[in-house]
């Protein structure tokens, strides 16, 4: 069998992994023409806009996008098109989290990758290597050999890779450029090593090989959950620590910084928050809940879960915590949040922390309104929610925010952001995530 040269990649979805992670392999690898398609029209022409305004706001992104946009890097509705041309298929769809039906909750809603798989099935007539982007339950993959397999035509073949995504929002660029590892799985066959290393190879254009690993297709597949699971479970350690302390007077900032010294531990990931937010943890994590109870694993199941479980704890406890300090009640209040993304530096909400805190705070009958600034958000207000840690809001002019809001005025960080210090000499009343000091 002759070595596979890759020389045209197909992306199927151009969200926020298939746009930028396939910008930039384009980048890096001029001598391939990579083509992103979507059924999604409106994506596509945001992602051709003669003024570069792409859907997806990710710092460095329109700098790749401007390098390469036309030149080998292409973005169209032309799903059949791109497959038929292509050598190897990126499959980077959604898979969020069953609505309706068995597993209703927690299993991943597979309907969009299994519809691409069919279209590949349906379209190609030549051999294809097909490589699944997006975040799946283990064995998916068979899945896709199954359909793929049972309507090829002679003298074609698939072969499945899996090539899990780690890129984090907000830093998907820098991410990609230089990634901690990549990671390929692949049958352990002659043609399934074959196809790894042809996958490989692209990335060898940029990323040592040491940081390449390759693995068998099931190891792959777990890895990702068990990456996102490991990396939430942190966080709800940490938030579950964060209400200790709010109860003994210890301080989480100081917690965080003594247990992350120790080289076994490391310091990322251990900052308290208001609740993990994004389109993956959650998701990901129930349907590795999923996956131990079909496994008849339920002790494996509840351990995952009460990851979750501490999330939905700490998002309400905040919101009890701003009810509480407001003499128990926010009827008719005024309340300023700040920020609804789910973290800094991304324009995505999915999930975000900011809409149960939101949805919590209207329950109680308290107004929230939308607006553009953060100073016009804070006039007149009785309360103030850090949700996002924008860098922005550290630029606040408090002493104005302060003189025009109703007093006592509140100012509750969920982030850790502001120099709470500096406020109280202000006059404010603060609250943060994780310390015990009374307001
Ligand atoms: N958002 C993130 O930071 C990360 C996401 N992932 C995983 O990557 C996958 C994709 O996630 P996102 O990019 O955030 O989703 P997304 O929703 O932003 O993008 C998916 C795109 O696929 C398109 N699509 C769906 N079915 C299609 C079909 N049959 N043909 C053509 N286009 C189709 C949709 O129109 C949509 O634009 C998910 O499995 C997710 O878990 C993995 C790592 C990071
Ligand atoms: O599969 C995915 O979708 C991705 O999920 C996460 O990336 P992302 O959700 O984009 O962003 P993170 O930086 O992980 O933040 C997730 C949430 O945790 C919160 N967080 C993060 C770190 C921390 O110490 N504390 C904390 O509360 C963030 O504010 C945010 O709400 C992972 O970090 C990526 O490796 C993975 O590829």
């Amino acid at each position: 069998m002759a070595p596979v040269q890759v020389k045209k990649i197909c992306c199927i979805g151009a969200g926020y992994v298939g746009g930028p992670t396939c910008a930039v392999i384009a980048l890096k690898c001029p001598h391939i023409q990579v083509t992103i398609v979507d059924l999604n029209k409106a994506r596509v022409d945001a992602w051709n806009s003669p003024d570069f305004a792409v859907p997806i706001y990710e710092p460095g992104l329109v700098d790749v996008v401007k390098q390469c946009r036309g030149r080998n890097l292409f973005f169209s509705t032309d799903v059949d098109k791109a497959i038929l041309e292509a050598d190897l298929i990126f499959v980077s769809v959604n898979t969020p989290t069953k609505k309706s039906g068995v597993g209703a909750g927690f299993a991943a809603d597979l309907n969009y990758v299994e519809s691409a798989t069919r279209r590949i099935a349906a379209v190609a007539t030549s051999s294809k290597i097909v490589v699944e982007k997006s975040t799946v339950p283990c064995r998916t993959a068979e899945s896709m050999r199954t359909i793929l397999e049972a309507n090829s035509r002679p003298g074609t073949r698939f072969d499945i890779l899996s090539n899990p995504e780690f890129l984090a929002e907000g830093t998907a660029i820098a991410d990609l450029f230089k990634p901690d590892r990549v990671l390929i799985g692949s049958l352990q066959t002659t043609e399934g090593k074959e196809a790894c290393r042809a996958l490989a190879d692209v990335y060898a254009n940029w990323v040592p090989q040491e940081r390449i690993l390759t693995v068998g297709l099931w190891s792959s597949e777990l890895s990702k959950l068990a990456a996102n699971a490991m990396l939430a479970q942190r966080i709800s350690s940490i938030n579950a620590l964060s209400a200790i302390c709010e109860a003994t007077g210890a301080n989480i900032d100081e917690v965080s910084h003594a247990v992350g010294f120790d080289s076994r531990i490391g310091p990322k990931f251990l900052r308290a928050s208001v609740g993990f937010g994004g389109s993956c943890f959650q998701k990901d994590i129930l349907n590795l809940v999923y996956l131990s109870e079909s496994l008849h694993l339920p002790q494996v199941a509840a351990y995952w879960r009460q990851v979750v479980e501490m999330n939905e704890y700490q998002k309400s406890r905040f919101s009890k915590t701003v009810v509480d300090t407001l003499f128990n009640t926010i009827t008719g209040k005024h309340i300023a949040v700040l920020g609804f993304a789910f973290k800094a530096d991304t324009g995505d909400t999915r999930e975000s922390a900011a809409i149960s805190l939101i949805r919590d705070f209207l329950s109680e009958r308290a107004f929230v309104t939308i607006v553009h600034s953060a100073l016009e958000a804070c006039t007149q207000k009785e309360a103030i929610i850090i949700a996002t840690e924008w860098k922005e809001f550290l630029e606040i002019d408090w002493q104005t925010v302060y003189a025009n809001m109703s007093k006592p005025a509140f100012v509750f960080d969920g982030r850790l952001l502001i120099d709470a210090d500096k406020l109280r000499k202000i006059g404010f009343k603060v609250k943060v995530i994780g310390r015990g000091e009374r307001v």
